[in-house]
């Protein structure tokens, strides 16, 4: 069975540390030279990702799918909105994870990662002892498919937190239906072709919880990156501005909506759709007064898979711009270095 791999060094929890009255960074978290944060109520000029509307992508509204095309194409980045995802499942999982991020540092050990494994408690990407860390504690877990889940995270995860968390998969899973369907339409594809690649998909979720820093300046989030899967459904549990996305060469925030999810797309979404649609360079950014929770959902498809380019989007005009390659290889080789921008695709570039 190809099996998710990965591992990052086992590093202390910055909830933790950021609960100590300090005034100075510890120089392991400093990131000197990183672009500076832009607030977007500082610049009110900068432009703003596209909202799209689910509702309409479902009753075939061309502007709509049109719209939705644009954004896939131009920003790899757009705000949903009237998703219909019941209002409880969601504010059920904002109080869920907020909980669970506050409960004892005690506790939270019991979920911590450890060696060779990625799930759980701490940080990805950590590949070295030199390496800069980012000002975050994340949890992450595989939540399908089911043989994917650890037996000691999941299932002893307090309730109703774990049972919100199901449902709230799920509830993703059916929105990443919708959204791959009305691609397929968008890119004038045979009905199945790319959906057939999201049958029994796989997924995890990554919940960010960024402390506020005395030195916002001099630390990092989360490292400029793109993500590896396909589609990720990000939501921004608290309404803290963070986010910012890479377009032309500056760094655009995205303000947090309310009822709306944030939907990227991964570089599995590139290959497949022959660079046509892109995944786009994104960091969170950190602030001095307020934390920050955010839970990405990543999805992709099932890891005993080839992805490549596929044949409709291969043209005279635009031959394939991508190498085929096994999920669970593309994954695991990301899960393997440093975060760095938009690199790791290249390995599969032609
Ligand atoms: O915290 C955020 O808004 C971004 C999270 C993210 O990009 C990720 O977890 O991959
Ligand atoms: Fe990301």
């Amino acid at each position: 069975m190809a099996m998710m791999k990965g591992t990052s060094l086992l590093v202390p929890s910055v909830q933790e540390l950021a609960k100590q009255a300090i005034t100075k960074v510890p120089e392991r978290y400093v990131h000197p030279n990183q672009d500076p944060i832009v607030a977007s109520n500082t610049n009110n000029s900068l432009p703003q990702v596209p909202v799209i509307d689910l509702s309409k992508l479902l009753s075939d509204d061309a502007t709509e799918l049109e719209n939705l095309d644009h954004a896939c194409r131009d920003w790899g980045f757009f705000q949903l909105i009237n998703h219909k995802v019941n209002p409880s499942i969601v504010e059920n999982m904002k109080i869920g994870v907020e909980q669970f991020f506050n409960l004892p540092i005690e506790e939270k050990k019991k979920f911590w990662q450890t060696p060779n494994d990625m799930q759980g408690f701490g940080q990805l990407f950590v590949v070295s002892d030199e390496q800069k860390l980012e000002w975050a504690d994340m949890f992450y877990i595989n939540t399908f498919p089911l043989y994917s889940r650890h037996p000691h995270l999941i299932p002893t995860i307090p309730l109703p937190f774990r049972d919100h968390l199901e449902t709230y998969c799920l509830e993703l899973k059916k929105i990443l239906v919708k959204i791959i369907g009305s691609m397929e339409k968008a890119l004038k594809m045979k009905t199945n072709e790319l959906l057939e690649f999201f049958e029994d998909p796989g997924q995890g979720l990554r919940m960010n919880y960024y402390p506020p820093c005395p030195q916002p300046e001099n630390v990092i989030g989360l490292n400029p990156h793109s993500d590896s899967g396909a589609l990720t459904i990000l939501l921004q549990v608290n309404e803290v501005e963070g986010l910012q996305i890479r377009k032309d060469g500056m760094w655009i925030p995205v303000k947090p909506l309310s009822n709306a999810f944030v939907i990227n797309i991964g570089d599995m979404l590139e290959i497949l759709t022959n660079g046509i649609y892109r995944s786009i360079e994104h960091r969170a950014t950190i602030n001095s007064k307020n934390e920050r929770i955010s839970i990405a959902t990543f999805h992709r498809p099932q890891m005993s898979r080839h992805i490549g380019p596929t044949p409709t989007l291969i043209t005279v005009e635009r031959p394939a711009l991508f190498k085929t390659i096994g999920v669970a290889d593309y994954l695991n080789g990301f899960m393997l270095r440093k975060l760095h921008g938009k690199s790791y695709i290249d390995v599969v570039k032609i």
